[in-house]
């Protein structure tokens, strides 16, 4: 497989490693996609990897290598910036940043590209589990979803949770945002993509209700939801590993895409 990666940020370079490493998935080259003026250095830093790696600047040099897969995790912005043309040009795309979804317009962007070029978006669990079994419930009828998504107070640096409490001193467990879904992604794009993503597989944007909170005493990044239907009722929690380079990704959401990878190139996915 060709892979093409949109971001060379904390997800792509886990990636770049994890697909080096003796039996990973049959990537045999990548070309990576960063921001203008970046392309030199990234080459540089990847100069050394165990796979051919090609580095671009525009999704239009990404297409004309013809990847077989592109994998998109460079954040809302990312999204925007990219995705449309590389669907037209009827390449699979996993977007990782999945609240990017939460824009009306743009989704409906994404889907007419990926009609017009014949390819498909590809929506990982990423760091969130149990995506089948809500996709599943929600076509038996109404489906009630509640989210949490708990974090250590630096995990929300850089956030509006930051107008809300002293991110540094905080000593106990604070909700800072009550909302949709749909809120929650517009207004927490690096952190709120789960809540997306339980969204879009159970109730909806506007119908799943979400919790943000930060706190000091947290074990980790962690995604507790429950689910509600005529057919089945279930919760989950996950305590996740976050990530070295960025707090706010948990490393689960990495492998995540590993495994689509896999699945595309195995005789038997799962
Ligand atoms: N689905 C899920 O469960 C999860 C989804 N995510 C999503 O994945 C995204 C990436 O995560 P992570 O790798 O940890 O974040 P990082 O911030 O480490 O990496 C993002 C990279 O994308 C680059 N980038 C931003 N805009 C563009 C662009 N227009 N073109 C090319 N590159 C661009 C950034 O460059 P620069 O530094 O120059 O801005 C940065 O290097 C998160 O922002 C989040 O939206 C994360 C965790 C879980
Ligand atoms: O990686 C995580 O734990 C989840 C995350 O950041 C998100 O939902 O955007």
């Amino acid at each position: 497989m060709h892979l093409g990666v949109i971001g060379y940020g904390n997800i792509a370079q886990t990636l770049l490693d994890l697909l080096s490493q003796p039996g990973a998935p049959a990537v045999t080259r990548v070309t990576l996609l960063v921001r203008p003026g970046k392309a030199e250095a990234v080459a540089e830093a990847t100069g050394g990897s165990a796979l051919p790696v090609a580095t671009v600047e525009t999704a239009e040099a990404l297409i004309a290598g013809g990847p077989d897969l592109v994998v998109e995790c460079a954040g809302h912005a990312g999204v925007t910036a990219h995705v449309t043309t590389v669907l037209r040009a009827g390449i699979d795309t996993v977007v990782v940043s999945i609240g990017a979804m939460s824009d009306d317009a743009l989704a409906a962007e994404l889907k007419a590209a990926a009609k017009a070029g014949g390819a498909r978006i590809v929506l990982p669990a990423g760091a969130v589990g149990g995506i089948d079994l809500l996709s599943s419930l929600s076509a038996s009828g109404p489906v009630e979803v509640t989210y949490r998504g708990i974090k250590p107070p630096k995990a929300w640096a850089g956030t509006p949770a930051e107008a809300v409490a002293d991110l540094d001193t905080l000593d106990h467990a604070l909700v800072f945002f009550e909302g949709t879904a749909r809120e929650a992604a517009s207004q927490f794009p690096k952190n709120a993509n789960v809540a997306a993503t339980l969204a879009l597989a159970g109730a909806g944007l506007d119908a799943t209700r979400v919790e943000l909170i930060a706190d000091p005493a947290a074990a980790g990044n962690i995604h507790a939801y429950e689910v509600r239907s005529s057919v089945a009722t279930y919760s989950m929690k996950i305590e996740n590993l976050p990530s070295k380079g960025n707090a706010k990704t948990s490393v689960s959401t990495i492998y995540s895409v590993l495994r689509e990878i896999r699945n595309r190139l195995a005789v038997v996915a799962i």
